[in-house]
């Protein structure tokens, strides 16, 4: 009997990814291996937006926040073709808005399908061809699984999620926690502190997402706890990477040029705790994070305060 998994099959598609940074090429490369075309699209290359935005079947921004409102405004003025459909791959919060990106995308086209594509992603360890696992989450179901088949390999397990804000904002939110996890790591408080710290962390993310709408149960799945798990565990992740070194006393800005790619959870701090004050949504990790980031307090006055705070049940 031939064991060969079989995945399921659909017909070529081109996909236009805008933003050829690291993750945009690694999630190309994933789909030109299961005999798709992709073209790419960056500020850089010698293809217009419109060539790629016309040819696209399926439009997959891998843009960084920062600029994914200048992207969405380049292709709104330009427009889609029917049939086309918009996944986002961003995991990030607006400035301007504190939207995440999928509401920027739905928002400039609502009605038409955005997928969403977030999960335990390390894309140096995709980019060697080892196992990983993701979600493409969207409320138009058919969009979400031709987004599955063109992205499913046997090193590439993909599932289909009808809550693509929980699954967006897993995928946001943990990379706040990256942060605070590789102060711990950095200031080598132990494995009961990192414990205590993720499952703490993952707390305040459910409770910042269905504060924001999103589904409980999204977040114990790949998008939520799956990705905190990934990016908390590895030097591979950039946020980890931001809190690492500044529990070694270097500065953001001896940080960040050197970083392979965006951390978004600097940005993602900002924003955060801007809604959370706002919403009045307790988030006590988030904002020693972000007391950090702005050079307020050092990383074992972070650690103090989170300890230190009122003793409470659980
Ligand atoms: N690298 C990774 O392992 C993963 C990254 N992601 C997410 O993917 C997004 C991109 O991350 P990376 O690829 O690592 O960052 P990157 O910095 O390598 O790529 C970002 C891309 O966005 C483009 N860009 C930024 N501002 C732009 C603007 N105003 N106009 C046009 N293009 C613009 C850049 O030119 C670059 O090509 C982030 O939201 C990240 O959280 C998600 C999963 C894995
Ligand atoms: O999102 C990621 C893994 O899922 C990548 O994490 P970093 O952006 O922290 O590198």
């Amino acid at each position: 009997m031939d064991n060969t998994p079989t995945f399921p099959a659909t017909k070529p598609q081109t996909l236009g990814i805008l933003g050829a940074g690291v993750w945009g090429r690694t999630l190309g490369q994933l789909v030109t291996q299961n005999g798709h075309r992709v073209e790419y699209w960056s500020r850089s290359g010698d293809r217009s937006l419109e060539e790629i935005v016309t040819e696209a079947n399926i439009l997959l921004s891998a843009v960084s926040m920062k600029g994914v409102a200048s992207v969405l405004s380049q292709v709104t003025a330009l427009g889609l073709a029917p049939d086309t459909i918009i996944v986002t791959a961003t995991k990030g919060l607006d400035p301007q808005t504190t939207a995440t990106a999928a509401q920027l995308w739905q928002q400039a086209f609502p009605a038409r399908p955005v997928v969403v594509l977030a999960g335990p992603n390390l894309s140096k360890e995709i980019q060697q061809g080892l196992p990983a696992a993701t979600v493409v989450a969207s409320n138009d179901e058919g969009a979400a699984s031709l987004v599955q088949a063109v992205f499913s390999s046997s090193n590439f397990r993909v599932y289909t999620n009808p809550d693509p804000l929980g699954v967006e904002l897993g995928g946001t939110l943990k990379n706040v926690m990256a942060i605070a996890s590789g102060v711990c790591d950095g200031l080598q408080l132990g494995t009961n502190a990192k414990a205590a710290l993720l499952t703490r962390g993952l707390t305040e993310i459910i409770r910042i997402g269905t504060h924001w709408g999103a589904q409980m149960e999204t977040f114990y799945g790949l998008s939520g706890l799956g990705d905190l798990l990934a990016t908390c565990n590895s030097p591979l992740s950039r946020n980890y990477q931001v809190g690492y070194q500044l529990a070694q006393g270097k500065t953001l800005a001896e940080i960040l040029p050197d970083l392979e790619g965006t951390a978004e959870g600097v940005n993602t701090t900002q924003v955060l705790i801007q809604r959370a004050k706002t919403l009045q949504i307790s988030v006590p990790i988030s904002y020693q994070v972000h007391q950090l980031l702005e050079g307020k307090i050092t990383p074992k006055d972070a650690v103090e305060a989170l300890m230190l705070r009122d003793i409470k049940p659980e």
